[in-house]
């Protein structure tokens, strides 16, 4: 793209709206003009209000005309397409397709990425074997026991997304399935989880794309000897899901393996075979179709070029509103749904890899702030812990809050004349407003600033397909806020120099001669002492 963002016309009108910012303290704001029923969109079963957002009739006009004039859909589309979009022009950089929606591109006969999608099919149809194979009994443990838990070894990408899935969807697991997760590389993580596993009837899956993380490795290496100790042919009970070309790629050492592709990002690839795997041994396949419906259906919404039929579209306009044109540099992601616990730490990977970036794809200097600071817990657990700050701290939050009409169990009780799905969602509409219009007080103390802003997502239940339609509404919010900020989103060349140190720390540890830089080794020497 040519030119600086900022001389874009659409932003150039924002900057001037944000100087007066629309006021959600003055009375009626939020019931001005209808504003709570015109404010809202709906995309692949999930809703979107953003009334208690600074924003106005003008504003989003603004946002919608940098969507237009940034071609936002158009890119969405070449990327889905097989564009080779993962680069930085003039420098050596990963030059590879964005292709994680086509995990997902299988319910059609035209993909917008054919051969990615066949791959994709390819590696299902080898996962409903091998989930056949283990319901039947065809394959057992080397000990003879039929299989029902799985450990899921890997680390970042390969553990955040799959792991908040499954969190999510617990209340789905087929009877007598379970799934456990090791990714630290501290050896607690290991034992903690290995002695609450019958080994025997216990499945291991590792998951790296490149073969070569050193935590994900090191665990292989922890979880292959507690197998060979209990006197079981780890090769029986070991899976893999690796990169074409990986030093994991040996099935010797794997009872099955499944590929994933170079076009598909480790933060990226929960739909794959990565989540895939133990999604489908968990929850079964018709489930985990449902899961890539739900994400195949908001794919769709997010080729929409009107915001209010795009929720990803709507959710990072109101991001880079709040990020660029107001100035926040942190993002709260507040799921009112403890099955989502996890998520936040998801989000926290997938968007902080992804936007915490400084250059253009040009490698030049960007000029304007790119990704924001994400974090976030369940409510109302977070109310009794850091929402102090959010109300009345000196920095301003915004806010995206989740929520879900019914509880996944519908287990549920009548207490002091409510339920308890009724006390969450109270709490969470309660918040909002009261983070919006604030309170005026004599009191100092008891003083409320508002002008506070958060959106709030809501689906009827967090069921499969709802799973797979929020991951994808995530996945695509990032991607526009990249394209609008014209950073790679794809790579993580950030999180290198950190891996290039400690290795060359367990070098010198080794008693290798290596030569590091002298503060490291002083360190060393200090942290022993
Ligand atoms: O799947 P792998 O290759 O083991 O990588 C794990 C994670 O490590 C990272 O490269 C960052 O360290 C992530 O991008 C990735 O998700």
């Amino acid at each position: 793209m040519n030119g600086s963002i900022i001389d874009s016309p659409a932003w150039q009108k924002l900057s001037l709206l944000a100087r007066q910012p629309y006021d959600l303290t003055k009375p009626g704001a939020l019931s001005a003009d209808n504003r709570l029923a015109s404010f809202t969109a709906t995309s692949a079963g999930l809703r979107l209000l953003f009334a208690t957002q600074r924003v106005d009739g003008q504003v989003l006009a603004a946002l919608q005309h940098l969507a237009d004039e940034q071609n936002l859909i158009g890119r969405l589309r070449e990327m889905k397409a097989g564009a080779v979009i993962n680069r930085i022009v003039g420098w050596p950089s990963e030059n590879r397709q964005v292709l994680h929606t086509s995990t997902r591109d299988i319910f059609t006969d035209k993909p917008a990425e054919p051969e990615s999608a066949s791959r994709a099919r390819r590696e299902l149809n080898k996962l409903e074997q091998f989930v056949q194979d283990v319901d039947s009994g065809r394959l057992h443990g080397a000990g003879g026991k039929p299989f029902r838990t799985m450990i899921n070894v890997g680390i970042g990408g390969s553990d955040l997304g799959p792991r908040a899935v499954h969190e999510a969807l617990q209340a789905f697991y087929r009877e007598g399935r379970q799934v456990r997760f090791i990714a630290n590389v501290d050896p607690d993580d290991a034992a903690r989880v290995l002695a609450s596993c019958d080994l025997e009837e216990t499945l291991v899956t590792i998951v790296s794309k490149s073969g070569s993380t050193l935590e994900t490795l090191t665990n292989e290496a922890l979880v292959r000897a507690a197998f060979e100790r209990a006197g079981l042919d780890s090769s029986r009970h070991f899976l893999a899901v690796t990169g074409i070309g990986s030093p994991m790629e040996d099935p010797q050492r794997y009872l099955r393996s499944f590929s994933m592709f170079d076009s598909i990002g480790g933060r990226y690839s929960t739909t794959s075979m990565v989540g895939g795997v133990s999604l489908g041994f968990a929850l079964g396949m018709d489930q985990l179709l449902a899961f890539l419906r739900g994400a195949a259906a908001m794919d769709a919404a997010a080729e929409e070029p009107d915001m209010y039929r795009n929720l990803p579209l709507l959710l990072a306009l109101l991001g880079i509103w709040n990020r660029n044109f107001l100035g926040y540099p942190t993002l709260a992601i507040l799921p009112y749904s403890q099955a989502l616990h996890r998520f936040p730490a998801h989000l926290q990977q997938c968007d902080m890899e992804s936007n915490g970036k400084a250059i253009t794809t040009d490698g030049e200097p960007v000029n304007v702030a790119t990704g924001p600071i994400v974090w976030g817990e369940p409510g109302t657990n977070g109310q009794h812990a850091f929402y102090q700050l959010l109300h009345q701290g000196t920095d301003i939050v915004p806010v995206e809050f989740i929520g879900f009409l019914q509880s996944q169990h519908q287990q549920d009780l009548l207490v002091a004349g409510t339920t308890s799905q009724q006390k969450l969602l109270a709490n969470l509409l309660a918040q909002a407003v009261a983070l919006a219009c604030g309170r005026a007080n004599d009191n100092p103390n008891q003083r409320f600033a508002g002008n506070r802003p958060s959106s709030i997502l809501v689906g009827e239940r967090l069921d499969p397909y709802a799973m797979g339609s929020l991951l994808s509404l995530y996945e695509a919010k990032i991607v526009f806020q990249g394209f609008v900020w014209r950073i790679n989103s794809f790579d993580q060349e950030g999180v290198q120099l950190g891996k290039i140190l400690a290795t060359d720390l367990l070098e010198l540890m080794q008693g290798v001669d290596r030569t590091v830089p002298s503060e490291l080794s002083q360190f060393l020497r200090e942290l022993e002492r």
